[in-house]
């Protein structure tokens, strides 16, 4: 079954707020950074790789953000147009900041990292003001991610969005979308997760990522159904704890849970999984899809991203991931 009910008669199925950022990805794989030459730039930032992944899907997406005024900056605002996503929102800063990169590391296919350049970035200055409401009046569906969280205006800009989606019945979902570099103590990232994660209807996050919010709570043993628990006496009707290749569980606020299997995948890396998780998940349930088969197809999505080069260039339209289940189904995939 389906808890979510998302409100009908919106010019947007989704919006999300966030970064935009860039990800240069090693061209030279399965070696250290130290020895790796050249690199691909694509966009990135997680909550902008689950925009392009909804889009992709075929729906109507919009993004509220902030990009610099520089060549990276018009790469992104032009990316977001060639997908179809409404940029209205995406403003520009005029303070010299930059744009945050995002270097990858491919060591082998298990062993990832990324090393990150967010020093004085122009999407943790989106300020509250440059929250339309409008848009988010207009969008069934609003997205945030914790990284903007991190640093004000940006968090303010994000309660300021969460109080229009509020006002205006938007379904909100919360991808924890944790980045150690942004914060600057635990005890900040529990305090602002938890305010945020209250509000919200749909959390996602890691195993690692909920211990993050946890860390004043009574959960030693990790037990995800002590965690999902915690958010239904708040707003929270979906919790997904993800487990990387071990799958995925979500609990619901009628007590029910639900386990996704991963399937088998020839995975290059590994990021990027989630962002396309959250975006063939969320995807399904707005088809009204039981949350099951929205988890086989955000599992699935996933697949079809860590298989590939990139995060967002890679995220699949919906025929790809039916194709790719259905592959799986037959066995033609075989992994690394
Ligand atoms: N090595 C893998 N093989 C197959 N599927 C994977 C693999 N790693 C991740 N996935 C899929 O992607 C989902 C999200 O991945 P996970 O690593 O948990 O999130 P994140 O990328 O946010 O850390 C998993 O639930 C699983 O379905
Ligand atoms: O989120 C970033 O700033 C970098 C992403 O674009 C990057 O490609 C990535 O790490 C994806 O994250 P994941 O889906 O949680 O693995």
């Amino acid at each position: 079954m389906n808890p979510i009910v998302f409100p009908t008669g919106k010019t947007l199925d989704f919006v999300a707020i966030g970064r935009l950022c860039i990800d240069l990805n090693a061209n030279e794989i399965n070696r250290p950074m130290e020895d790796t030459a050249t690199f691909t730039k694509y966009v990135g930032g997680s909550p902008a790789n689950i925009c392009i992944g909804m889009s992709r899907l075929g729906l109507r997406t919009g993004f509220i953000g902030k990009v610099a005024d520089d060549q990276m900056g018009r790469f992104i605002a032009r990316y977001l147009d060639k997908e179809g996503i409404d940029s209205s929102a995406v403003s520009v800063d005029r303070t010299g900041a930059v744009t945050g990169l995002a270097f990858t590391e491919i060591k082998s296919p298990s062993d990832c990292s990324i090393l990150m350049y967010r020093d004085n970035v122009a999407d943790l200055l989106l300020t509250p003001s440059e929250v339309p409401e409008s848009l988010i009046a207009g969008t069934a569906l609003l997205l945030i991610s914790g990284t903007a969280l991190a640093k004000s205006p940006s968090r303010e800009a994000v309660f300021q969005a969460l109080d229009y989606a509020k006002r205006h019945g938007a379904v909100i979902a919360f991808d924890l979308d944790y980045r150690p570099y942004t914060w600057a103590s635990d005890e900040e990232t529990a305090t602002y997760y938890n305010l945020a994660a209250e509000k919200c209807d749909i959390l996602l996050g890691t195993r690692e990522e909920f211990d993050r919010m946890e860390r004043f709570e009574a959960n030693s043993k990790r037990d995800d159904r002590i965690t999902a628990k915690k958010w239904f006496d708040h707003s929270a009707r979906i919790v997904i704890i993800k487990h990387g290749k071990e799958g995925s569980i979500a609990y619901a606020k009628d007590g029910s849970s639900h386990r996704a299997r991963s399937f088998p995948a020839k995975v290059v890396k590994t990021f990027g999984a989630g962002d396309s998780y959250a975006a063939g998940f969320l995807y399904g349930l707005m088809q009204g899809w039981s949350i099951e088969a929205s988890m086989e197809f955000g599992s699935a999505a996933a697949c079809i991203v860590i298989s590939s080069h990139s995060c967002s260039d890679a995220m699949p339209s919906a025929d790809q991931v039916r194709d790719y289940i259905e592959r799986c189904n037959r066995g033609e995939i075989v992994p690394n």
